[in-house]
């Protein structure tokens, strides 16, 4: 289980909220930060970690939403709650469209904040994260993925998980952490696409003191902040070519050399690296350094994406409805909500699964969501038809895939898994079937 204390961003320009908000946070445990206008909290956000961002709406250099825009621009994964004035329902609406998940209108009661931070932390109240289920399911997919978890936990060699944006990839790697002897030493997430190029070096293995202007002081890198766990390099496609030979030099080695200082330090970090790209044809288009992505593609792990684990829809939306349910009441969907969420195709995975319930249970305004609260774009119903029409909301590659996978998966289901019927009803040879199952995993 994760130990780390969580970190949250108070945003708002009134100091004595601010102190207010921060006591009340620090008494629950968690480790605060505060920033009194929307410049002062984007620049905190872009260098630091946060776990919960609580942010006034009416600020002096702008509005709070901008701040949880900015979260969704870079693709931060933090949750964000918008504080607003008294009855500001519009306010709130907006918010939460650009991706806060959740408001507290003024005067702020203690109780209610408590109970956000909680519901959204999982807290007990004293900082450490209650026991959730890291990857819920029980298709026969979702068993295996979990069989895969429990055997890579065993192993210390590098994991490469891919699979579709928000099919669970950090969750899993989360968990082999978890489950692995590292488990009591430091988890490190890296978004490898979301930090600029000319940081990288000194944001993976740090800087001694007056190594460039601006290094007042000595600063850990991602390798010794992990040293002892797991090092999580998260859409490891995008980095620049040139960081790829140092961080293959780092892996090989086992050996990293901070900015400005003339020795390298041993570290033992065991590497779990995740990308929605498909790595093999980058290699083959001499995007990614073969040399690495062999190292890094030691143990493969593949996470389904939703549509292949319909069975389980059901009981994530059960899973999804305990977790959003506070001491006392639950939420829960009229049964057109039900059969919308069963028809619904999901192109943004589990994630989108979760933001379209989170979403509907605020808009919903009682406990109970209906479908009109889903905002289900038509587009991505999930009829065969519509998904033969390039939206352009996903990259066409997986939108090719997508397409490819389910004809071959309807043309095996039709010939009952004989895989030289299936390639003759698609016009295939026997061996360019086999080469596409390859491809998309198709077992
Ligand atoms: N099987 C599952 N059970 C419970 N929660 C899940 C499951 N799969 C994914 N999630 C949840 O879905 C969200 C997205 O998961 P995660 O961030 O691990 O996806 P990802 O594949 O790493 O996404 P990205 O490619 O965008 O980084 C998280 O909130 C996670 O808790």
């Amino acid at each position: 289980m994760n130990k780390k204390v969580l970190r949250v961003l108070v945003v708002d320009d009134e100091p004595d909220i601010r102190e207010l908000l921060e006591l009340t946070l620090i008494k629950m445990g968690l480790e605060v930060v505060t920033a009194g206008n929307v410049g002062e909290a984007t620049a905190r956000l872009a260098r630091e970690p946060f776990d919960l961002v609580l942010t006034d709406m009416r600020m002096p250099d702008g509005e709070g939403i901008e701040v949880v825009q900015f979260i969704a621009d870079q693709s931060l994964d933090i949750p964000s709650a918008i504080i607003t004035a008294y009855g500001s329902t519009e306010s709130a609406v907006r918010a939460m469209k650009a991706g806060a998940f959740d408001y507290l209108s003024k005067p702020i009661s203690l109780a209610q904040l408590r109970t956000l931070v909680k519901s959204v932390l999982k807290v007990e109240g004293n900082g450490k994260p209650l026991s959730v289920e890291r990857l819920v399911g029980d298709s026969a997919a979702m068993l295996e993925v979990r069989r895969m978890v429990d055997k890579l936990a065993r192993s210390q060699a590098a994991v490469y998980i891919s699979g579709e944006s928000g099919t669970g990839k950090e969750q899993a790697a989360r968990l082999i952490h978890e489950q692995s002897a590292r488990a009591e030493r430091p988890f490190v997430p890296v978004n490898c696409g979301a930090i600029p190029e000319n940081l990288m070096e000194s944001e993976f293995f740090g800087y001694r003191k007056g190594a460039f202007t601006g290094a007042d002081s000595e600063r850990d890198g991602f390798f010794q902040q992990a040293n002892g766990g797991t090092l999580f390099l998260d859409e490891v496609a995008d980095l620049p070519l040139a960081m790829q030979v140092k961080l293959l030099r780092a892996i090989q080695e086992k050996k990293v050399r901070k900015l400005g200082s003339p020795q390298e330090e041993a570290v033992d970090v065991r590497i779990i690296c995740a990308t929605h790209k498909d790595l093999a044809t980058l290699v083959e288009a001499g995007q990614f350094r073969q040399d690495l992505y062999y190292r890094l593609n030691v143990l493969p792990l593949r996470m389904p994406p939703l549509r292949e684990l319909r069975d389980d829809i059901p009981r994530f939306i059960g899973a999804l409805l305990d977790r959003f349910a506070t001491a006392d009441s639950r939420p829960r969907l009229t049964p057109d909500a039900v059969k919308a969420m069963l028809a619904y195709n999901y192109p943004g995975n589990f994630r989108e699964l979760e933001n379209i319930l989170e979403r509907a249970i605020a808009l919903a305004g009682d406990d109970k969501v209906d479908v009109l609260d889903l905002q289900l774009t038509p587009c991505a119903q999930s009829d065969d038809e519509q998904n033969a029409e390039y939206a352009g909301s996903e990259p066409l590659q997986d939108f090719l895939d997508r397409v490819e996978r389910e004809a071959i998966l309807k043309a095996l289901d039709a010939t009952r898994f004989n895989r030289t019927q299936a390639a003759k009803l698609l016009g295939l040879t026997f061996r360019s079937m086999r080469y596409r199952m390859d491809r998309l995993g198709i077992k």
